[in-house]
């Protein structure tokens, strides 16, 4: 579904990514565990078509992001870090606007987005301007419009930063039954070890390497430590 060869990305000086290579079969839930400056977002921006990097290449789905990021990005769904809902906007045109812009004919749109907001309880509040939300509801109008033109693989960019434990354990679950039910591969961007320990792999980032990729269990025992955590923070210290 992924494949990332000799990705490099400088910022002057310094490496956010340093000859990065990787892939990712379909489906699964993958965490990119990495703590803070280990390139995630980087990353991220560069899956995403913000910026080529400075060597390297990503493809997805078999399509090269230098050469035919177009189609490549139509297989990609994204929820950023940073919030990015128009908050004057109901959370329906917020979504309305989305499948638009992604081409999707009225009738698919209206569809897709009933059932998704139903998905993800939000039903009630279509009518209601974004800034009226909590800060959960956000995230959850976030990813529902990410699936809207239905990728086959969503990245996720620190997605629980800020929410309460019921909010943060919603999202997650949404995200397993689109794993299980439609075979999506979500790419789970995370300095939370916590939200590593049920993945089906965990990939560990630091200063722009891999330093382990495997299911949880592989991670702890290729970095050594009693737990998941302790693994981790002997890594990257
Ligand atoms: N626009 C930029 N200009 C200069 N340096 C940058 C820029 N963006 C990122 N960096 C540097 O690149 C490295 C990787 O940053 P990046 O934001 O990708 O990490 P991250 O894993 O997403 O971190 P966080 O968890 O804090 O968001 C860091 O050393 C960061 O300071």
């Amino acid at each position: 579904m992924l494949k990332i060869h000799g990705l490099t990305q400088r910022y002057g000086t310094r490496i956010a990514l340093d000859a990065l290579s990787l892939s990712i079969a379909r489906g699964g839930f993958v965490v990119l565990l990495g703590p803070n400056g280990a390139g995630k977002s980087t990353l991220f921006q560069v899956l995403t078509g913000l910026f080529a990097a400075d060597e390297g290449d990503v493809k997805v789905a078999g399509l090269s992001m230098r050469t035919d990021a177009r189609r490549a990005l139509a297989h990609i769904g994204v929820v950023f870090q940073q919030q990015s809902l128009d908050l004057d906007l109901s959370i329906a045109r917020n979504l309305q606007f989305h499948a638009e812009l992604q081409g999707l004919p009225s009738h698919v749109s209206r569809e897709r987005i009933a059932f998704e907001a139903a998905r993800f309880g939000l039903m009630a509040d279509m009518q209601r301007s974004v800034r009226e939300l909590s800060g959960g509801n956000r995230r959850k109008v976030e990813l529902v419009r990410a699936l809207l033109h239905r990728p086959d693989l969503l990245l996720m960019d620190e997605a629980t930063v800020g929410l309460d434990p019921r909010s943060r354990r919603e999202l997650l679950d949404g995200l397993q039954d689109e794993v299980r039910q439609r075979g999506v591969t979500v790419l789970w961007a995370t300095h939370r070890v916590s939200e590593a320990e049920h993945a089906d792999r965990v990939l560990v980032l630091h200063r722009g390497r891999l330093l382990a990729n495997g299911s949880p269990a592989e991670v702890k025992a290729a970095l050594g430590g009693a737990t998941l955590e302790a693994a981790f923070l002997n890594a990257t210290r």
